[in-house]
This record gives structure tokens, sequence and C-alpha cells, in this order.
């Protein structure tokens, strides 16, 4: 996909200020290592592998901006695409606006994925692209559940929960990143939701409460967030696997 004939500028911020806490004691999780590389450099180069993307924005730790500068000179990428590192806040939703805040004036279409997700396939990334260009205000890769969900009533650790209700699983969606947005929509949505506690857990939520339509493209399962530990002996696995096809 190309810019060429597009009246779209397109970038993408990655939120990778992060500490990895459920992955367990390290460095902030976007810094560690898969497959030898930071998970970081994987994502950027995810983003930037869409010619789509003219813009990748960093939002890196918040005293972690000149590493992170640092990182991204040292490693190989992508000519075509432009590079910027800001310094992230306390919650995904804080480090996704100031990441918003920096970019600018003539990006018109904002894709935010998280450093997390490093093995995004470009195909994922393209289409989410291009139903913004399309026209969508706020596009989503989403897979169907593999397990029934439950919704319950909190209870202190330890004690069981009561079940409340079962949603029906066919109507459920996970959702992965990268997001897509218009980029006044996802402005908006910033400037005018404050953060609350842990804040929002994804953007499309923020557009969806300012009443704006959100909708799903078919994700990819090798699209998944590393989270914990296990998620990172399987992201090596699905790395390995690739760089054997490719011969590398
Ligand atoms: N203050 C924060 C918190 C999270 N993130 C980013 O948001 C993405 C998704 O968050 P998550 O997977 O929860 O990462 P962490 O917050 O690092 O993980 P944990 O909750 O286990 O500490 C990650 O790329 C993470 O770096 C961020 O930029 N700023
Ligand atoms: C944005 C996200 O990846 C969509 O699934 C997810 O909500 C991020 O959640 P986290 O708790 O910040 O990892």
């Amino acid at each position: 996909m190309s810019e060429e004939a597009s009246p779209h500028r397109t970038a993408a911020v990655i939120p990778a200020a992060g500490r990895g806490v459920r992955l367990g004691p390290g460095a902030p999780k976007a810094l560690r290592a898969l497959g030898g590389t930071p998970m970081l450099i994987h994502a950027v180069r995810a983003m930037a592998a869409s010619r789509a993307v003219s813009l990748v924005v960093v939002v890196a730790p918040p005293d972690g901006a000149p590493g992170v500068k640092n990182l991204l000179d040292d490693h190989a990428l992508p000519e075509r695409t432009d590079y910027l590192v800001v310094p992230g806040g306390e919650t995904r939703q804080e480090s996704v606006r100031l990441g918003v805040e920096a970019l600018p004036d003539d990006i018109t279409a904002v894709l935010v994925h998280d450093a997390a997700r490093p093995l995004v396939p470009v195909e994922t990334v393209d289409a989410v692209v291009e139903a913004v260009h399309e026209g969508a205000p706020a596009v989503v890769p989403a897979l169907p559940l593999a397990d029934t969900v439950k919704q319950v009533e909190p209870r202190e650790k330890g004690e069981p929960e009561p079940v409340v209700a079962t949603p029906e699983r066919a109507l459920l969606r996970a959702v992965q990143t990268p997001q897509g947005f218009d980029r006044a929509t996802l402005q908006r949505a910033h400037r005018t939701m404050p953060g609350v506690g842990e804040g929002a857990t994804d953007c499309a939520g923020m557009v969806e409460r300012l009443g704006a339509p959100v909708v799903i493209v078919p994700g990819h399962e090798e699209a998944f967030k590393v989270t914990r530990p296990l998620d990172l002996v399987l992201a090596e696995a699905v790395l390995a696997r690739r760089r054997a096809n490719d011969g590398f």
C-alpha cells in the first residue's frame, strides 16, 4: 500500500512506556529481547513495513527517551519512514495522548500500536490503514474468542466470584492493535476524556464513548500481545518459524 495516490498522511504511534509487570522482573517490556532484538524494534519494523506509514512515533518510558532514540539509531529501519521519540506517561492512555500530541499537523490518519505486539503481520496493518483511508473514523483488528467468557461480581483475591452473566460468545471479539483512526477523531477522544485510574485500556473504547462508529477488520493470531512469560515463549517460537521460512 502506498501513500502516493492518497490524500492521507499516516503515522503510527507506538506506546512503549509500560513496565511489563505481568512479564516479571527485568527491563521495561518493550526493551526486552525477542530473537535477540528488542521487542520495540520488531514493533517499529512492523509499522514501517506498511508503505502507507510515513512516520513512526515511539512513546518511550518517561525517563528513557534518549536511550530509545539511540536504540532506533542502532538498528536498521526503513529509510522512507521518519522516526520520532517522545517520553510517555503513567498509563497507556496518557502515553498515547502524548504521542498523538507530538504528531505534525499534516498527519491525517493515525495507527496506535502496542510495542507489546511485536509480530503483527503487515497485511493486518494494511487492512486497518485501508479501512481508515476509505472513511472509517475508527478501525480495530479483532478475532473471535476461543474461550467462553463470564461476567463476574469481583471479590477480594482468593474468594470465589459469583457469575453474573455469560455473554453470547459469537457476538464477542478479542481486540488487537494497530487500531486505526481518523486523526481528528482520535485527538478529540484524547482531549475530551480524562484518564481515570488506570485509564482506558484501548483508544477505540474512547472513540465509542464519543458516539463515533468503530468497525472491526479481521485480526491475526500472530498479532497477540506479549503480556505474560508464556507469551514470550510463543513469540520466540513464531519468530524462529518465520526466520526458518525466510531462510535467515
Ligand atoms: N504507562 C504506560 C503503560 C503501557 N504502555 C504501553 O501500552 C502497551 C500495552 O500495555 P501492556 O501490555 O499492559 O504493557 P505494560 O503496561 O508494560 O504491562 P503490565 O501491565 O504488565 O505492566 C505496551 O506496549 C506498553 O508499553 C505505555 O506506553 N505507557
Ligand atoms: C489495546 C489492547 O492491546 C487491545 O487488546 C489492550 O487493551 C491493551 O491492554 P493492556 O492492559 O494495556 O495490555
